[in-house]
């Protein structure tokens, strides 16, 4: 897979959408017009697109910062460690959140040993010396597993392995390995590195018009980091999906471009292709936009009885009343263990997580087509319909999963071992 090629200078993220929309179709996934429409126009959609887009921009840090670099650094290894969906379940398990709340926490940890006195784990130096016990204490997680003795009847030994490992091993290869190169580039920290790509992003825009920066930034990341390095060749085809870096520029994006002096210059977003997780993909799947039935069995047959007429009616309904609302946030925080969903290869992976790209990028398309006199036959003031952005869609996709109760049961497919979601 480290044989792919980077895509050409000055075009990552055209190489992002047009590979994404090529390894769609190659794999005979469909992605009707009809079915998005039937989608957009729900009142599943309709009734929450506005208050899950505007309000799940969460992103909120209980933290004061000491500067905006300081910031800016906290949100780049964020953004860079922002793995481990695939550890849901031990996750829920051993720390009772999932991998996002589980990452976040991480950081916060890093953040408040740092701020306490100890090594500065932020800096490129403490990232890069950072042991396995040191993660594995400040994610919570068991790293080691019981193993009858070789040659003592009924004796347990314990020795490292198990999920809980993997996931602390995938942490601390993604430290180590960005935390040398900022160290041997001459960087004191990540903020530090993304600071001046963000700087060279705002020379490209005034020579090449506003949409340069990103993607100035974009190969920048890329580049210099293999933790940002998320691509792949699937049946002999480059496939480039750039979540966590995506994901960074999301963030950059939503903590300082509100600032009415913002303290680093910040990219024009808003034609970002989606970040590609494990969750976006699964509901498209579920929402009957993402339409495997055409694809080979080993796709076709992941998700049974997603996108039929029966499930559909129910989750393209209002959200079942729960009491006194729709929002499962209302609802006593549930502590029940999600259910694994399918477990996945890396390619079948890139083939669904780039059909999400592909459906997002379509999704917007079509909302821009849609007749006014259609959204007003559905009821008054719901042209913003045909407004919709990438990364609010994003945001809905990800945050309408865990919003209402049914949606929560739905299963999400893992892929272990990946660095990169
Ligand atoms: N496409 C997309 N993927 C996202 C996020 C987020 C974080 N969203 C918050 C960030 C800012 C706002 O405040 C949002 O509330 C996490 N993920 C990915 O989901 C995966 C599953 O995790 P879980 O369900 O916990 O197990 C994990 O790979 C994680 O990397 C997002 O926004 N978009």
């Amino acid at each position: 897979m480290s044989q792919t090629p980077l895509p050409p200078s000055g075009r990552f993220i055209d190489a992002v959408r047009k590979s994404c929309r090529a390894l769609r179709t190659a794999s005979g996934i469909e992605i009707s017009d009809a079915n998005i429409k039937r989608l957009l126009l729900s009142p599943a959609f309709t009734s929450s697109y506005q208050r899950i887009a505007a309000t799940s921009h969460g992103l909120a840090l209980p933290l004061q910062f000491p500067s905006p670099l300081a910031e800016l650094n906290f949100v780049s290894i964020l953004s860079l460690l922002n793995v481990g969906h695939g550890y849901r379940v031990i996750l829920h398990q051993q720390t009772g959140r999932g991998a996002w709340d589980s990452i976040r926490a991480f950081a916060l940890g890093l953040y408040l040993t740092s701020a306490g006195g100890g090594t500065d784990l932020l800096s490129a130096q403490g990232m890069s010396s950072m042991s396995e016990g040191q993660i594995a204490e400040l994610l919570g997680v068991k790293i080691h597993v019981e193993k009858p003795h070789e040659s003592i009847p009924g004796l347990a030994v314990g020795e490292v392995g198990g999920q809980g490992w993997e996931l602390v091993r995938i942490l601390k290869d993604l430290l180590t390995e960005t935390g040398k190169i900022l160290v041997d580039n001459g960087y004191m920290n990540l903020g530090g590195f993304v600071a001046e790509a963000l700087a060279e992003g705002e020379k490209a825009a005034k020579l090449n018009g506003n949409e340069a920066a990103a993607e100035v930034v974009l190969e920048r990341l890329v580049r210099a980091f293999p933790g940002f390095r998320d691509m792949a060749t699937v049946n002999s085809q480059s496939v480039y999906c750039f979540k966590k870096v995506l994901f960074l520029m999301y963030g950059i994006n939503i903590r300082f471009s509100s600032l009415s002096s913002p303290p680093f210059p910040i990219p024009t977003m808003s034609h970002l292709p989606i970040c590609a997780d494990n969750v976006i993909p699964s509901i498209l799947i579920h929402l009957g936009v993402i339409d495997l039935s055409a694809c080979d069995p080993s796709l076709a047959t992941l998700f049974p009885g997603a996108g039929t007429t029966e499930a559909l009616e129910q989750l393209l309904a209002p959200a079942p009343s729960q009491g006194d609302g729709s929002d499962a946030k209302t609802l006593p925080k549930s502590k029940v263990v999600p259910k694994e969903g399918p477990v996945l290869t890396e390619s079948q992976a890139y083939i669904l997580r780039a059909a999400a790209i592909d459906a997002c990028e379509i999704m917007v398309l079509t909302a821009r087509s849609l007749e006014v006199a259609e959204l007003r036959d559905l009821g008054a003031g719901l042209e913003w319909v045909r407004e919709i952005t990438l990364p609010d869609l994003d945001i809905w996709l990800w945050a309408v999963a865990k919003d209402r109760q049914d949606y929560r049961r739905l299963e999400r497919f893992a892929e272990r071992k990946t660095p990169f979601y």
